[in-house]
């Protein structure tokens, strides 16, 4: 399968006002077209920082080395004018907080309408014959009413729906989504889920899928990235998950979720020396030569990596 996105060595180190800190140690991956790849791992892994280093969102002062192609063209030497594009006709972004994304002072018509109006520039009344399209693909009833609500108007989940309608409106060909479930309740996640899964198949996007919810990666992506400190430390088929996970920290995340079918008296606890092991133990499932060389490197450093 041709790959849409390849990202290859990608280090990022931030400066966080004291000191820098490297987000991203080395991380290689691929989307093709078609495909949901999920990012998971703890907080601070650095899974924001991967999709925001692809989008080019990073702070000016970040350095960033490696490689990021898209459809083979070399994201990270794209000039002012080549990104914009990028960003308006290629990507599409849904993040955690719909109400951040969207102006509460203008309707969901303008919202959702922007880009057609801006991107494709459309005529005004063909912007909102498509954005009503739109909404009907993202399964938002009675959508010409909905275009012209305010988005306070319209619960949070329907919200995430017309902030997909929007990212779709430019036929973009990667979707990026950063925690675009985790606000919502368990019933609008799978909803949402649903969405970008029908999005992603019926439109060959590929899709990047960022979550903290293990039970929804599973059922959700096609390939799963297990992010630790930076580093991608085990990568695997989505329904290998569950059973097939062979890394130390893939394995302490899987048992340290809650789980609604056993009662547990309290969830297992992380030491420093498993943060240790899964810091020495090499990475698992990448299917590139030069990872695979590089952990060999680390277990055979004794894990100085
Ligand atoms: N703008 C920034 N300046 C400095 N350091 C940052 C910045 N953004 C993130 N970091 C640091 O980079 C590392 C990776 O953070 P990142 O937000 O990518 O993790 P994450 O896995 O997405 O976490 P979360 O699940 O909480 O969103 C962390 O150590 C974080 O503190």
């Amino acid at each position: 399968m041709t790959e849409l996105l390849e990202v290859e060595d990608l280090v990022v180190e931030l400066f966080d006002g004291a000191e820098w800190v490297r987000a991203l140690d080395g991380v290689s991956f691929t989307v093709a077209p078609g495909e949901i790849v999920g990012f998971i791992g703890e907080s601070g892994s650095g899974k924001s920082t991967a999709v925001n280093a692809v989008a080019r969102l990073l702070p000016a002062s970040a350095r960033v080395s490696g490689s990021i192609r898209f459809d083979g063209r070399d994201v990270l030497a794209f000039r002012q004018r080549e990104l914009a594009r990028f960003r308006s006709e290629e990507l599409g972004m849904v993040f955690q907080d719909p109400r951040a994304s969207v102006n509460p002072v203008t309707t969901v018509g303008e919202y959702v309408t922007e880009g057609l109006r801006k991107t494709k520039r459309m005529p005004r009344a063909a912007a909102y014959a498509r954005a009503e399209q739109l909404l009907g693909e993202v399964g938002i009833a009675e959508p010409a009413q909905r275009l012209a609500e305010y988005p306070h108007q319209l619960s949070g989940g329907m919200l995430q729906r017309a902030v997909i309608a929007a990212a779709l409106s430019t036929d973009p060909r990667l979707m990026l989504a950063d925690e675009a479930t985790t606000a919502l309740d368990v019933t609008r996640q799978a909803e949402i889920a649903a969405i970008l899964r029908a999005a992603t198949r019926g439109r060959g996007l590929g899709t990047i899928f960022i979550t903290h919810d293990l039970e929804l990666a599973g059922a959700l992506c096609d390939r799963i990235c297990v992010m630790y400190r930076g580093r991608i430390v085990e990568q695997l088929p989505a329904e290998e998950l569950h059973g097939g996970a062979k890394h130390p920290y893939t394995l302490a995340l899987l048992r340290s979720r809650p789980s609604i079918e056993e009662r547990m008296p309290r969830l297992p606890t992380i030491t420093a020396a498993d943060r240790e092991a899964f810091l020495t133990a090499p990475a698992v499932g990448a299917d590139d030569a030069g990872e695979a060389s590089a952990s060999e490197a680390s277990a055979s450093e004794g894990g100085a990596r």
